[in-house]
């Protein structure tokens, strides 16, 4: 049997966390010969919830379910884990952006940057989930100065498998044939779904749309603000999907992303796109053995060169809303 895995998850007394733990225990996201010790955090005033959950964790008998940990100090919560997923945070209501949590939510993630930096695994994979996803898993990479950079990424996942739903409507094809797909930039309503370089049985996308105004007036805006569109519908935000975006991106990271493919991860930038070092953007990325990577050397056209830009500059204002929560220089 394979030594367990601790994987910590923040706000798993909410709504992504009851769509995410039982998937988990699973084995859906590490594999199903891999035993694992789950670290649910929540706050002090949700632990009578979080005991309803475990008591149903307890209650699947899930073979892989080696321990629970249940706390509401992070320091406990991170203690030799292997992977955090950063959900414990507000989500938005009705008429809100996603940046103007960044009040509510920002200090989560400077608390819970120092207590990963003190407890977890050096070589911990860190996913942030909870909202404004890119400016709070820069606060939490700031606060954790001693893990390596490439620890660390926020969520572009749901958005990226939005888009590739939208092609498959579109085209009358399985999800599984479309490859290539890219969101540039913030999890947010200025993100840059890019359909040029996405491809199908090896050929353009683009190539095979017969009515190009479709991405410009459908296909784009529909991606971008697919999350405000679930909320008026369920008078709550995305969860089920958000949940599974979560384990597709961690399995990605884990064991490698498909041949001939890439996904999009929140990434620390590096200069690659002359997005400058210094936010956590949307890249398209590769994964080897659990290390990620920028895909380089994709033609940028002058069009999206501009959406691109205008995504990076609304993570250039939000981390200059909260410059006071980065002590890592
Ligand atoms: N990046 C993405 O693609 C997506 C992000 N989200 C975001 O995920 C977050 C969570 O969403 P839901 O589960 O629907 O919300 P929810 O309100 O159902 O659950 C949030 C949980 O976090 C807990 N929490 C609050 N402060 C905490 C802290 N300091 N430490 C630990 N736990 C804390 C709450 O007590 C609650 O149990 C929101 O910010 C939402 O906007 C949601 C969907 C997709
Ligand atoms: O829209 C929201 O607030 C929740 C979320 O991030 C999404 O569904 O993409």
């Amino acid at each position: 049997m394979k030594p367990p895995v601790r994987v910590a998850i923040t706000g798993a007394a909410g709504q992504i966390g009851y769509n995410l733990l039982f998937r988990i225990a699973a084995g859906d996201m590490l594999g199903n010969d891999q035993p694992i010790i789950l670290h649910l955090l929540d706050i002090a005033a949700a632990q009578h919830i979080l005991n309803g959950v475990v008591m149903e964790l307890h209650d699947c008998a899930f073979p892989l379910l080696m321990d629970i940990v249940t706390t509401d100090d992070p320091l406990i919560a991170f203690t030799d884990i292997d992977i955090a997923i950063l959900v414990g945070a507000r989500p938005r209501a009705k008429g809100m952006e996603r940046k103007d949590l960044l009040s509510a939510n920002a200090e989560i993630f400077s608390i819970q940057g120092k207590a990963l930096n003190q407890a977890a695994n050096r070589n911990v994979k860190v996913l942030v989930v909870g909202n404004p996803a890119n400016t709070n898993a820069y606060i939490t990479l700031k606060n954790a100065p001693d893990l390596p950079i490439k620890c660390f990424s926020a969520m572009l996942r749901l958005d990226h498998n939005r888009a590739l739903s939208q092609i498959a409507l579109k085209l009358g094809q399985p999800v599984s044939k479309i490859k290539k797909m890219i969101i540039w930039g913030n999890h947010s309503s200025t993100q840059f779904p890019d359909l040029s370089h996405a491809e199908i049985d090896g050929k353009k996308i683009l190539s095979l749309i017969e009515d190009q105004s479709w991405v410009e007036a459908y296909f784009i805006p529909t991606v971008q603000n697919r999350g405000t569109a679930i909320i008026e519908a369920r008078g709550s935000s995305s969860a089920a999907s958000a949940a599974n975006a979560i384990i597709n991106h961690i399995q990605d990271w884990c064991f490698d992303t498909k041949k001939d493919d890439w996904v999009t991860m929140g990434i620390p930038s590096d200069g690659s796109y002359d997005i400058p070092e210094g936010v956590i953007y949307g890249f398209p990325a590769t994964c080897q053995a659990g290390t990620y990577h920028i895909v380089q050397g994709l033609e940028i056209n002058n069009i999206a060169k501009l959406k691109m830009f205008a995504t990076y500059q609304e993570l250039l204002e939000e981390k200059n809303a909260i410059k006071h929560l980065l002590p890592r220089q």
